[in-house]
């Protein structure tokens, strides 16, 4: 395992963290004290260079403790919260940027499966998991939500990679006992669901204290075509033992796989509704793509609590459609990104930003119609058919991600209390990024914005998660 914090932190300097789904604080000169164990101590905001011995000395701190590490960020760099990746899947990553000639079904048959099969070798597992978790931390993401295979060993083995290298994280064994080759699906319902329990107890053995814990199981039933009846309703009954299991599944991405869905469970009039029935819908539930979901969907997903996971990377990709995010968030729906690898082709959040972006731009064009009472490009009242500001973009990869998770009391911003789970990033020349344009005289505002258009990893230098550095370009 990484090293936990051996000595507190203060940092001073630039800071932008989400103040609600349409404002971020962006702080010139901050001050941020972070315990041994993890916890934003303390923040103070406007501490220009002259007040910052005096400030230091209030909260009983000065720049000489030896115990305290005292990070200076200059003009062009600036601390942020850690991405919160809602969706993505391990085994797939090989895959990334191969196979968009298909749709989704099609793209599961001829592309994924058989890459995911290939994690019954518990080798090709490790080997390939510990190069995934090392580049999903060093893009800055600090929460991911990862499907692994229906292996159990393979799975347990991206569980304890996600642990020795510091990510939070929720990691799921697949459930899919159907729909796909006879050589990648389980034998039976009993079998999938004895090797979920399995899987939940190594989880949750591999910390002291389970509930405080950075990497936990998550209920994954592929979708609701992977799994029979028999198999949902085990699931069901493992959810209500279980309360604080998260549960994560696909919804409504592909209009060929909504049609195949209704089709399989007739008694059900909706997609949203199959979930519903088996029991699977609740506060904890994080409801990837939902591309087409339906008005009375987007209602008993918001009544039940869950989430939607946005992952305009492979809504694109795959040709799958463009969500109306800014209706879901209107609507009330809790809503986060997710990066999908390999319907996405990156395991980049900051990708996911510019998509999303683009998104609402594609959307806001085609559903503003003849609306004359839509002028600008941004409304203060509704996010449907506008485009996506860029503190909404920030709030979505990161405190929306963190409310889907259910997390949003530990992580998502940066303020007292929280734990911290932070990127350090820079705009400036020397980071090598010739996408890059700063200009010291941009505002904190302009930097964020040409860091999301622009930005990779090049930019991100370095990754907390509960106070521990765990990735960036200087964790080298
Ligand atoms: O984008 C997706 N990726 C997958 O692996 C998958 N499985 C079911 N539905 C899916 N959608």
């Amino acid at each position: 395992m990484s090293s936990p914090p051996s000595r507190p932190l203060i940092i001073y300097g630039p800071l932008i963290t989400p103040l609600s789904k349409r404002d971020a604080l962006f702080s010139d000169c901050s001050l941020v004290a972070v315990s041994a164990q993890g916890l934003i101590e303390w923040v103070e905001h406007s501490v220009e260079p002259e007040q910052l011995q005096d400030l230091l000395a209030k909260h009983g701190r000065s720049t000489e403790d030896q115990d305290t590490q005292f990070v200076e960020l200059k003009w062009g760099e600036w601390i942020m919260p850690g991405f919160v990746d809602t969706h993505t899947h391990a085994p797939q990553f090989q895959n990334n940027g191969a196979g968009a000639q298909y749709e989704l079904l099609d793209w599961l048959t001829h592309v994924t499966f058989p890459e995911e099969e290939k994690y019954a070798d518990v080798e090709y597992a490790k080997k390939m998991y510990r190069r995934v978790v090392r580049a999903s931390l060093d893009l800055g993401t600090t929460m991911c939500c990862w499907y692994g295979t229906l292996h159990l060993e393979g799975t347990k083995v991206l569980a304890d990679i996600a642990h020795e290298l510091g990510q939070r994280a929720y990691i799921g064994k697949c459930n899919m006992n159907r729909e796909s080759a006879p050589t990648y699906q389980e034998a039976s319902a009993e079998d999938s669901l004895r090797d979920t329990l399995s899987f939940i107890s190594h989880v949750e053995a591999l910390s002291p204290s389970p509930s405080g814990a950075l990497v936990q199981p998550i209920l994954t039933p592929r979708f609701a075509i992977s799994c029979t009846s028999d198999l949902l309703q085990g699931l069901g009954e493992i959810a209500k033992q279980h309360p604080h299991l998260p549960i994560q599944t696909h919804i409504s991405e592909n209009s060929s796989e909504i049609a195949y869905t209704k089709g399989l469970f007739p008694h059900c009039s909706t997609y949203a509704e199959v979930y519903d029935y088996y029991g699977l819908l609740r506060e904890n539930t994080i409801l990837a793509h939902g591309v087409h979901l339906e008005q009375s969907e987007l209602d008993l997903i918001k009544s039940r609590g869950a989430g939607l996971s946005h992952c305009p990377t492979s809504n694109f990709n795959l040709r799958s459609g463009s969500a109306h995010v800014g209706e879901w968030l209107d609507n009330g729906n809790k809503c986060g990104l997710g990066t999908d690898c390999s319907g996405g082709w990156t395991a980049s959040m900051i990708t996911a930003m510019q998509l999303a972006s683009v998104c609402s731009k594609v959307v806001s064009y085609y559903t503003k119609g003849d609306d004359a009472s839509i002028t600008g490009r941004f409304s203060k009242t509704q996010f449907a058919k506008y485009q996506l500001p860029i503190p909404t973009l920030l709030w979505l990869a990161t405190m929306g991600g963190a409310e889907v998770c259910c997390l949003q009391d530990t992580i998502g911003s940066l303020e007292p209390g929280k734990q911290f789970d932070a990127i350090r990033v820079s705009v400036l020349p020397e980071t090598d990024n010739m996408h890059i344009w700063y200009d010291e005289s941009d505002s904190l505002e302009s930097m964020l914005e040409r860091f999301m258009a622009n930005a990779d990893e090049r930019n991100v230098m370095e990754v907390w998660v509960k106070g521990r550095k765990v990735g960036g370009k200087l964790l080298k």
